[in-house]
């Protein structure tokens, strides 16, 4: 899926689409407005292991311990949630990732499910031992 998508650079246009969007959003921006500049390459980092790529966001960016981190306390409502998948969907078709049936709906699944994940964090729902990352990362596409 990774090559499918047209590898990292590809990814890497989505992440700066994606942030753009998030920046300029209602209900997303003030979330992110006071953020680190490393957002647009480790979200880069985290999309590519995802669809099976390199393995840099977990072997060199902190992979758990650093997606956990950045959503822990964050306090993400449904609302922002899917908000959230919405913008990543959208970038996604902004940038041209494919458009077939199998991708996308694997894609998308993915997606919600990260944000799900990501929300309960953020919650301090899902604790250190449970959160179960590497389904976010190892998916069998
Ligand atoms: C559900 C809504 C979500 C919200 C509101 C949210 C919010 C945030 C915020 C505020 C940051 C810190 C940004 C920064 O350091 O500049 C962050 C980091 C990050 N988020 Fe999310 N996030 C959400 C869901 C997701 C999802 C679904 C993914 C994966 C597809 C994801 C992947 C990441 C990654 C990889 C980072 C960078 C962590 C690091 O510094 O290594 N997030 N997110």
């Amino acid at each position: 899926m990774f090559e499918h998508v047209g590898g990292e650079a590809t990814l890497r246009k989505m992440a700066e689409h994606f942030h753009e969007a998030v920046l300029g959003d209602e209900l997303l921006g003030k979330l992110f407005r006071y953020g680190s500049s490393h957002h647009v390459d480790h979200l880069t980092a985290f999309l590519a292991e995802m669809l099976g790529g390199p393995r840099r966001y977990s072997e060199e960016l902190g992979g758990f311990e650093s997606i956990y981190r950045a959503h822990q306390g964050l306090g993400i409502s449904d609302e922002q949630r899917d908000r959230f998948v919405e913008l990543m969907l959208e970038s996604a078709d902004a940038v041209g990732l494919p458009a077939d049936e199998r991708f996308r709906t694997a894609f998308t699944r993915q997606i919600a499910r990260a944000a799900g994940f990501s929300t309960r964090v953020s919650r301090g729902e899902l604790d250190h031992f449970s959160a179960p990352y590497p389904e976010l990362v190892a998916w069998e596409w």
